[in-house]
């Protein structure tokens, strides 16, 4: 009975994807895709940097534009999702930081904490539909927004610790606002990536479902049930629950762009990144 109705929404999906979906051409970049469902007004923002959806410079410059137009657009949902079928986002581009470029490298970090202050304050409610692994970067993406619905068999978590970094303060702000204290310091300590269930256990996602298409709907079904709520008492009871975690961001960005140059330079980072690159190569071999 239950996957009988499950069928008939998935039915109703893949006739609204192929109705009602329209692209947003100018928030669609070379690695971003916006499409508005026309029907509910919900705008489904696809990452399609594949194969990993490593976060460079470029793809961070796509996401925050797309971001910005949906909500010019006044979408009433963003959802965040990837084009590829195993990985959400590998999280950030390590090659942006081994041997950088030094503007490039300033430039990389101050996207990153732009598309951060956009998804985490954005006015529109956002959900993020997790249709595989979301390590580090890519988690912080998944956990700025208000939901997540995660498909089985993958692995979410901010993993730093684990590659020898310590994350910055307002990736641990975001970890801390969707999960309870303990949890979110002993994950964030050990460098925990929770599987799909662990999350949905410890509450890091919301819903775990067997497909993208059920989690598109799921997150429109999160969307629908602020219907009868103003959308700007909404919008602002979620900017003062927000405040301080982007506040701190703001007061301290250039701050944290030097931090983070200081940081990645060091001699013993980049020996670790460079590694860390190597393992991944010779693993894909
Ligand atoms: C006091 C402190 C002050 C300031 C601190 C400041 C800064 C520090 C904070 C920095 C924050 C960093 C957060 C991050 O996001 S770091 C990135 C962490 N990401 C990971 O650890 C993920 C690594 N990747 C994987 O685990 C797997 O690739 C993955 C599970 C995602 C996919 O596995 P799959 O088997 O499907 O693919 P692979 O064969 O592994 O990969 C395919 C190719 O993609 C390359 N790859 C993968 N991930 C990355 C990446 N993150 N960056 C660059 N390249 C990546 C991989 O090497 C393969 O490449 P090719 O061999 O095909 O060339």
């Amino acid at each position: 009975m239950q996957s009988a109705l499950i069928n008939g929404k998935k039915l109703c999906c893949s006739m609204l994807l192929k109705n009602c979906f329209r692209p947003l051409s100018a928030a669609s970049g070379k690695l971003t895709n916006v499409e508005i469902n026309d029907k509910t007004g919900v705008a489904v923002l696809t990452m399609n940097r594949l194969p990993v959806n490593g976060l460079n410079l470029d793809l961070l410059r796509d996401l925050l534009q797309s971001i910005q137009e949906i909500e010019k657009n006044k979408c009433r949902g963003l959802i965040l999702t990837s084009a590829s079928n195993t990985i959400f986002s590998a999280g950030l581009d390590i090659t942006e930081m081994y041997k950088p470029d030094q503007e490039r490298l300033k430039q990389f970090w101050n996207a990153l904490q732009d598309v951060w202050l956009a998804l985490y304050g954005s006015a529109v409610p956002t959900a993020a539909a997790i249709n595989g692994h979301s390590p580090a970067g890519g988690c912080l993406l998944a956990s700025s927004c208000e939901y997540r619905v995660m498909l089985p068999k993958y692995t979410i978590g901010l993993n730093e610790t684990q590659l020898g970094i310590v994350a910055p303060k307002w990736f641990m702000s975001t970890f801390r606002n969707v999960l309870p204290r303990r949890i979110a310091e002993q994950a964030l300590v050990q460098g925990k990536m929770f599987t799909s269930d662990e999350a949905l256990k410890v509450g890091l996602v919301d819903e775990l479902v067997a497909s993208k298409e059920e989690a598109l709907i799921k997150c429109e079904k999160f969307f629908a049930s602020f219907s009868k709520t103003d959308p700007i008492a909404r919008y602002l009871t979620k900017k003062q629950l927000r405040y301080n975690d982007m506040k701190e961001l703001q007061d301290e960005k250039v701050q944290d762009v030097e931090n983070f140059v200081s940081f990645v330079n060091q001699p013993t980072v980049q020996k670790s990144l460079g590694f860390y690159l190597e393992s991944l190569k010779k693993k894909a071999k």
